[in-house]
């Protein structure tokens, strides 16, 4: 039975009505509130969901992000269903229709540090999809996951095929999406789609732990591993993010700051001071 409890602070400056964002410890927590419809998204959670991000991104004191449901009962239901139009999306309040979950796998993939799904409850269709594009997922022993899309007319051709298959395997994956099947905490950590499963009473402790130990490593490292680990899933776009993390490494160089000093200068640069390694 757990007995820790964390002083989550709610972040400043902020009035979303579908997420709830706190920090705590130089770690940000984003829950999905919407518990009345298990916490399926519709275009404005995802909005808020990256809004927060974004948020955690640029806050120097943050170095992993938990995502999570409100309540116990679900991680997330997916899109919800009550606002899926006709045109190719989910209307928002204007009308105006979004794929925008594909958006936030994305950001959650480009996020340059540990992203940890934190699964109460079920985590179905497209909310098993968030927790797979997670970097982590600690799952509480009352967690539930599958796919609905070929149930319910819809299906998540990219991560939510790809990225499966690369982390259950290829047969598993298929399984998963052409039966619809749902699957317990003690499965899913069988096939490998959740790290470790705790007691419902244990999961935000469990999950805070997990992070404290990753804060305590070096954040370059974790963020070049990241990306490593992301680079050939994600192809060209994947290897521009590993990139950009050498070319910021470089800027950090005096080899690098003597191109830009030269050009300031007005003068030629002078590479030869810098040594070339075996
Ligand atoms: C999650 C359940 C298994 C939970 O079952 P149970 O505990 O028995 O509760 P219920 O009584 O069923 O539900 C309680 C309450 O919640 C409502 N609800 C649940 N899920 C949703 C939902 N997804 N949308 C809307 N409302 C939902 C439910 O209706 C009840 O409310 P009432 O008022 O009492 O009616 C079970 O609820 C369940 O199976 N839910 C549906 C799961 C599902 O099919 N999700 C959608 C899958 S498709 C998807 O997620 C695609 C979205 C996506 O990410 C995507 C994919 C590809 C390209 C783009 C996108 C994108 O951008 O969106």
């Amino acid at each position: 039975m757990t007995t820790e409890t964390f002083d989550w602070q709610p972040a400043p400056g902020t009035d979303y009505t579908d997420i709830l964002f706190d920090t705590f410890e130089g770690i940000a927590r984003i829950t999905i509130n919407r518990p009345h419809v298990r916490n399926a998204f519709r275009p404005e959670t995802l909005e808020e969901v990256m809004d927060a991000l974004h948020r955690a991104r640029l806050d120097p004191d943050v170095g992993a992000v938990i995502l999570c449901g409100a309540g116990s009962e679900a991680f997330c239901a997916g899109g919800d269903q009550k606002v899926r139009g006709e045109h190719g999306g989910y209307k928002n309040e204007a009308g105006v229709n979004h794929l925008n979950a594909l958006d936030l796998q994305r950001m959650i993939r480009t996020l340059p540090m540990p992203v940890v799904a934190m699964v109460a409850g079920w985590a179905i269709g497209g909310g098993n999809v968030l927790h797979l594009v997670c970097d982590l997922t600690i799952a509480a022993d009352n967690a539930r996951f599958g796919q609905t899309g070929p149930r319910v007319g819809s299906f998540d051709a990219g991560f939510g095929a790809g990225l499966m298959a690369r982390t259950v395997g290829l047969k598993k994956a298929k399984e998963i999406w052409f039966l619809c099947r749902q699957y317990d905490a003690q499965q899913a950590l069988e096939m490998g789609l959740v790290n470790t499963v705790v007691a419902l009473a244990d999961l935000e402790r469990e999950t805070v732990g997990w992070c404290r130990e990753m804060l305590a490593l070096s954040p370059t490292a974790l963020r070049v591993l990241k990306a490593g680990f992301n680079a050939d899933t994600d192809g060209l776009s994947g290897i521009q993010e590993l990139a950009g993390n050498a070319t910021a490494l470089f800027y950090m160089t005096e080899e690098g700051q003597e191109g830009r000093n030269a050009f300031n200068e007005k003068r030629s640069p002078d590479f030869g001071r810098y040594p070339r390694r075996p």
